[in-house]
């Protein structure tokens, strides 16, 4: 498999999603093809779980059963988009990937790293992702966004506790700590043309030979 797998990951609120947009007219450039993607979702069948995990009226799903439809969301998505994809040689961007499990299932959910590390392993064969950004955020100021400017859309987990939120930040923090060579912080507080060239440049840096 000679793609490369890059992932966006951060709290509600982060930007991933603005800025993943915006740097696509930049990021297809790259002396490759690329597709953009996103979890829960991304294909048919796993975007139909989107649907059922972050209906806010679904309030019968407990954490189990949410870590469970996220990972076979992720299986199906993997299966049927990420993998043809990276076999084809393609850079694939994923706006939430496996580290979202872990910080959201596993930290916030506390059901425990080991455990959701195992789920995604199982989920996606080991699959892991060349590059993480991660758009570090300070949970007021990130919840602040949501409520403000996208009230209309608020979703099963955005409406979760601030303290769950706090969280799944402190989990993230931990996981670039153990792992640093994967990530690259990126300073999501900022304006959002300052984040987007910072992303921009995060990727260039890394992958500067097909770029
Ligand atoms: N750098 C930024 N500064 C201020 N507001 C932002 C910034 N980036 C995104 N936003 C706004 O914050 C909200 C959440 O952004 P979004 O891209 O949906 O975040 P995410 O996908 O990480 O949850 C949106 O209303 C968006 O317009
Ligand atoms: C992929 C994934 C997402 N999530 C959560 C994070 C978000 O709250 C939600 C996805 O909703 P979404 O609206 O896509 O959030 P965002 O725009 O912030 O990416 O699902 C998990 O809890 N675990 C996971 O494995």
């Amino acid at each position: 498999m000679n793609g490369i797998l890059i992932s966006l990951e951060g709290p509600d609120g982060a930007g991933k999603t603005t800025v993943l947009k915006e740097i696509l007219p930049e990021i297809k450039k790259m002396k490759r093809d690329i597709i953009s993607t996103r979890e829960p979702g991304g294909v048919r069948l796993a975007e139909e779980i989107r649907q059922l995990i972050l209906d806010p009226k679904n309030t019968e799903i407990d954490s189990k059963t949410e870590m469970l439809l996220f990972a076979a969301a992720r299986r199906l998505h993997m299966q049927e988009k990420m993998l043809p994809a990276l076999k084809a040689g393609k850079v694939v961007i994923v706006d939430r990937f496996i580290d979202s499990s872990v910080a959201y299932q596993g930290y916030g959910r506390e059901l425990g790293v080991e455990v959701v590390d195992w789920l995604n392993n199982f989920a996606t064969d080991g699959l892991e992702p060349d590059l993480t950004l991660y758009f570090d955020i300070d949970t007021d100021v990130a919840l602040d966004r949501i409520m403000s400017n996208r009230a209309d859309e608020v979703n099963r987990l955005d409406l979760e506790r601030a303290e769950m939120h706090r969280k799944v930040r402190q989990g993230y923090l931990k996981m670039v700590e153990k792992e640093p060579q994967r990530y690259v912080t990126i300073d999501a507080s900022q304006s959002v043309e300052k984040v987007v060239s910072d992303t921009i440049e995060a990727i260039k840096e890394r992958f500067a030979s097909i770029f």
